[in-house]
């Protein structure tokens, strides 16, 4: 380069104003300054010429050694390449680009470096923001994925099938996986088809009948329908829906489809349940109601029948051998009975023993007879439960609808009615409905009805009949007997109203209060005497039997010896186990156990070997026949010579004159109780003379 190149050479470079040119000694003095070097850093030539260089850096670049690596770096590779924080004069700061080239003369040896820097602040920020903007941008687009991913998630994992076509082409937009499992098809082959293109006819035409419903009405749409899909025949019930897409052109049809197979078999399960006995699994009550509506309802002209069926003395078999046992027996009867029957009549198991049945269509009573005589002889052979025999009978009680039957509540009450009638009458029976039977049946519900108010009200009041040792005419005790002192008919006799009693249950509450008043009774008598009680065979069904005796003779402060309860036979009917024990019980408690009305009824002489009786009482028709009947005086004779072989004790009841009472002690007779003794009275009179006449 000759002279006057130099020269314009360095005017040019000191010209440029967009760019620090300056140069550098080796040891990064500044060797001279332009106008550029100027601008940027605010130095005149005069100010900086002869400083380092590093002069530009931060404090911490100085410290660290960074300006002079630079140069190194430059000196070694022949060029430095650089960006960073450079500073001016006045101590700002800007973003410089720079450029060190290493300049060495002709030999080669390092005379300085040429130093462009440029001032890039501007460009910088504008880059500093589009990376900023790309990041937010990128990080938009995670967040759009994310939630899209989270989307799919949650479509995936509803619970139900979901499916969405484009309510124009109807092509499948979206699929969950839950719906993928009703079709054997992979998703790839159903997304972007149509319904048909990728399931059975069966399936498509099911989706798309109900979604063009939804397409053509606004709402939700919902049908229910057995289908033949991937997981074999479901029940699938299936929601659909239009929906505007953002776009008005855009819309959609979603269907969200559930699997209820299992949800049905359970309902079904559960109305089963409910319309069925869980024992037998035949129609319970409820349901054998509705059947007998249906029948009723029937336009057929012919009659329907309704048959009430109770199993006769049931509790005996539960009572000697278990429920268990009792159940099986239950069991069996359910079948025969259900196998005796035609597939249109309805059996059903309405309460513990009892069973119903509508006939539909019956011609005649004669028929409707046939079937339960059929019934009644179907039970007779004995069950073989665990090795045990049982025979049981059954007593039915029939109704045929009439113009004035007609409605289920009627039919099952004539019915019910039919079947006491049948129980009375002997059992292992059956009988019409008569309406005779509904006259019978209203006047002892008002019978009923009185003795809830008697009770109440304290109409019920105990009689004292005498009871004698013959020797010496004096009195050993009384029999307790109830009277009914009714505010309009006067005093009723226990005949009259004790056997509704039993039919209700109200025996159960009668026959506490005459313990209860007996015992309380004797207990404020002078003498000694006994007191005896008459207990109904009812009152051994109720387990408390043995509590109330107890109470009775706590609350009172009776001596237990000084009760004396009196049963019937049919307390020990069938062997009873479960009377026999309760009458152990009631005997260790230390009261009396009288056999009254002895001779009458079943009469077996086995009945007292059954239980270690303290008292036989002799039926009064024996003693009123005894004149003029051998037979009867042979059978008091009989049973006199029996009790004195057992050490029993003997009354004679109904003894009403001097001959009787001669006669009677002639037999071995030892106690007695009749008028000729006297009347049964109410306690405030009974201590009057044995013979008055005063007695009623
Ligand atoms: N094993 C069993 N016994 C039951 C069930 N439900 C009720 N019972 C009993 O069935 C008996 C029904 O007795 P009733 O019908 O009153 O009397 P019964 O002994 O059959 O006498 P009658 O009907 O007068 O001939 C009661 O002892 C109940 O405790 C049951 O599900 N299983």
């Amino acid at each position: 380069m000759d002279k006057n190149a130099d020269i314009m050479y360095r005017m040019l470079v000191q010209s440029v104003i967009d760019y620090a040119i300056y140069m550098l000694e080796p040891d990064g003095t500044v060797a001279n300054w332009n106008a550029g070097a100027q601008r940027a850093k605010g130095y005149v030539a005069e100010e900086i010429v002869g400083k380092n260089f590093a002069l530009f850096y931060s404090a911490e670049d100085r410290q660290q050694g960074v300006p002079q690596r630079g140069l190194e770096i430059a000196a070694t590779k022949g060029r430095f390449e650089t960006q960073g924080l450079r500073y001016r004069k006045d101590g700002s700061a800007f973003w410089a680009h720079v450029v060190i080239d290493a300049i060495h003369d002709d030999d080669g040896t390092l005379i300085g470096f040429a130093k462009i820097t440029r001032d890039i602040t501007e460009r910088r920020a504008w880059e500093q923001e589009q990376l900023k903007a790309k990041e937010l941008a990128e990080k938009q687009s995670a967040k759009m994925s994310a939630l899209s991913k989270f989307l799919d998630n949650i479509i995936a994992n509803i619970p139900s099938s979901v499916i969405v076509e484009d309510a124009i082409t109807r092509e499948i937009l979206l699929v969950n996986d839950k719906a993928l499992q009703l079709f054997s098809v992979p998703k790839s082959l159903i997304v972007h088809h149509r319904p048909h293109e990728c399931m059975s006819a069966e399936l498509s035409d099911y989706f798309n009948s109900l979604g063009d419903v939804a397409l053509r009405n606004e709402g939700v749409h919902e049908r229910e329908q057995l289908l033949l899909t991937a997981r074999g025949e479901r029940i699938l019930h299936t929601k659909a829906t239009s929906i505007n897409g953002e776009d008005a052109l855009q819309n959609y049809l979603m269907l969200i489809v559930e699997d209820v197979t299992d949800q049905r078999a359970a309902d079904a399960r559960i109305h089963h349940m409910a319309h069925h006995d869980n024992l037998t699994s035949l129609p319970n009550r409820i349901l054998f109601r509705q059947r007998l509506s249906e029948a009723l309802r029937s336009e057929d002209r012919r009659s329907n029948a309704t048959l009430c069926l109770d199993l006769d003395n049931f509790k005996n078999v539960n009572d000697a051998l278990g429920h268990q046992v009792g159940d099986e027996l239950l069991r069996a009867v359910a079948k025969r009975l259900r196998n005796t029957l035609r597939d249109q009549d309805t059996l059903a198991r309405i309460g513990g023993d009892e069973f119903a049945i509508v006939l539909p269509s019956v011609q005649s009573e004669a028929e409707a007879s046939v079937v339960a005589q059929r019934l009644i002889e179907v039970i007779r052979p004995p069950v073989n439960i665990e090795g045990n025999n049982l025979s049981v009978g059954l007593s039915v009680g029939i109704v045929l609808s009439t113009p004035d039957i007609n409605t289920p509540e009627q039919m099952l009450r004539c019915a019910d009615m039919a079947l006491y009638e049948a129980k009375r009458n002997g059992r292992n029976r059956f009988e019409h409905f008569t309406l005779e039977m509904d006259d019978i049946a209203r006047s002892r519900r008002l019978i009923e009805n009185d003795l809830r108010d008697a009770l109440s009200n304290r109409q019920l009041k105990l009689y004292y009949q005498p009871i004698t040792n013959g020797d010496q005419h004096t009195i050993i005790g009384y029999e307790a007997l109830m009277r009914w002192h009714h505010p309009v008919k006067g005093v009723i006799m226990p005949n009259d109203f004790i056997h509704v009693a039993e039919e209700t249950g109200l025996i159960h509450m009668l026959g506490a209060y005459a313990l209860y008043e007996a015992c309380r009774e004797a207990a404020s008598w002078e003498g000694q005497q006994s007191v005896s009680v008459n207990l109904s065979p009812l009152q051994f069904k109720n387990s408390s039997l043995l509590s109330v005796v107890e109470g009775a003779l706590r609350e009172s402060g009776l001596e237990p010896q000084r009760l004396e309860l009196e049963i019937t036979e049919s307390v020990l009917l069938d062997d009873n186990l479960g009377n026999i024990r309760t009458l152990n019980s009631l005997k260790a408690l230390g009261v009396k156990i009288a056999l009254d009305d002895f001779g009458t009824g079943y009469s077996s002489l086995s009945y007292l070997r059954s239980f270690p009786f303290d008292k036989i009482k002799i039926d009064k028709s024996f003693i009123n026949d005894m004149g003029d009947s051998r037979e009867a005086l042979a059978i008091i004779r009989a049973i006199t010579g029996m009790s004195r072989s057992l050490d029993i004790q003997i009354t004679a009841e109904g003894v009403e004159n001097s001959e009787q009472f001669a006669k009677l002690q002639e037999e071995g007779c030892t106690l007695f109780q009749g008028y000729l003794f006297g009347r049964p009275q109410p306690s405030e009179q009974r201590l009057k003379k044995l013979d008055s006449d005063e007695s009623e």
